[in-house]
């Protein structure tokens, strides 16, 4: 083992004290907090940005740039790299490396928080990235807007499964549905731990990550609050998920409060934040919410409902105190049983009461959303 410290670049050899190590080295000490693990394979480094598809005209997103082991490499290739750096330190050191460079002016640096700031125009993300941020960072990225190419990004291995695997796949759960939903992710290299330093505990992967356009017309929230409750219990079936007392008490809820906002507002729920149902319309803090926790109400749109195999007649939009045609108008009427049997007509509905969300395609669960939707109950 070394007898030094670690430092950006390298390991800190001979180091005695510790003035000594920042007036030679500008030492900066990896914090593992910040998920700083500079990757040192320039091998890896020449794979990421060759895989990532970097044109000579791009711009190029990189969060996380570190101490610019492959910010120096993209600088190379791409017209424009912005930089996201959260560590001031790091900050520094980059500014460092690259002035005087011929590809220093091509380089922005902003310092701050990825979740936190406005994201500019980018062509592609390359990125290793901070790993406790994994989650809200792909999410960011997709409601991003406009639309980017495609995101190459490291990530520990088991995250990086979970967003490409199918359906059956010990791995598959909410964040692979969810991500899919949105973008068409492909596995493209395995990286194991000794490519960092320090080495993190367990291996990565790079992940490519194509926005899908256009996008699947759905209300991301909705959505996400039919798939969080499928995969509360992701190897029971459908059936034994949606005839438990809880969850039916909360769709009863959902279904007053749906009723009441029509009820009071005529239109009401169309005034309120349902919109057109489109993904292409979420912003960051809705999708945030589909790995985080937050719903709110929202529809199937009817654009979504002919693609997923209902009928034009199989009327939605809201536009009288009894949208869902159930004959219900008042929430008083509304009674335990009176769910019970909706709930029933959509598990006998295409086999659902047999599924299991682990099995479960894109595709079935947007038909069980619109089958739900048709029935008049909401997922919020
Ligand atoms: C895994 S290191 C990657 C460093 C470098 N790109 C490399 O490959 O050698 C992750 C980097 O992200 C930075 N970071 C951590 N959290 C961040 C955040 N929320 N926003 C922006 N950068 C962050 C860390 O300071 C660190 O430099």
């Amino acid at each position: 083992m070394s007898s030094g410290i670690r430092v950006a670049g390298g390991i800190a050899k001979h180091v005695k004290k510790k003035g000594a190590q920042q007036a030679a080295y500008q030492g900066i000490q990896f914090l593992k907090s910040y998920g700083q693990h500079i990757l040192k394979n320039p091998m890896i480094v020449n794979a990421i940005v060759e895989k990532g598809g970097v044109k000579s005209t791009d711009v190029v997103l990189e969060i996380g740039p570190g101490t610019g082991n492959l910010t120096m490499r993209l600088l190379e290739t791409a017209k424009k790299v912005i930089a996201i750096e959260f560590d001031p330190r790091m900050v520094v050191e980059l500014e460092r490396r690259v002035s005087g460079t011929p590809h220093g002016h091509n380089l922005k640096i902003i310092s701050g928080d990825f979740l936190k700031v406005d994201l500019p125009y980018f062509d592609v993300c390359i990125a290793n990235c901070p790993y406790q941020i994994s989650s809200p960072l792909v999410f960011k990225l997709l409601s991003h807007r406009p639309m980017f190419r495609s995101a190459t990004l490291m990530f520990q291995r088991e995250f990086a499964m979970r967003l490409c695997v199918n359906p059956g796949d010990p791995l598959y759960c909410r964040l692979s549905v969810n991500a899919q939903l949105l973008a068409r992710t492909t596995h493209i290299l395995k990286v194991g731990k000794n490519n960092f330093r320090p080495p993190p505990k367990v291996d990565s992967s790079v992940v490519r990550i194509e926005p899908r356009s256009p996008m699947i017309d759905v209300n991301f929230r909705e959505w996400d609050g039919l798939v969080r409750l499928c995969f509360g219990r992701k190897n029971k079936t459908l059936g034994g998920i949606f005839r438990a007392k809880t969850v039916l008490q909360l769709i009863e809820n959902n279904y007053k409060t749906y009723k009441a906002l029509q009820v009071n507002n005529g239109k009401g729920v169309s005034a309120m934040d349902m919109g057109s149902g489109g993904v292409g319309n979420v912003s960051s803090k809705m999708l945030g919410a589909a790995t985080m926790g937050a719903r709110k109400k929202g529809k199937f749109s009817q654009k979504g409902k002919k693609q997923y195999g209902l009928g034009a007649d199989e009327k939605m939009d809201i536009d009288d105190g009894d949208e869902d045609g159930n004959g219900i108008t008042s929430v008083d009427a509304v009674t335990p049983e009176f769910i019970r049997g909706l709930v029933e007509k959509v598990l006998n509905t295409d086999g659902f009461v047999d599924m299991r969300a682990s099995k479960m395609s894109q595709d079935d669960f947007l038909r069980l959303l619109a089958t739900f939707n048709e029935a008049g109950i909401h997922f919020a």
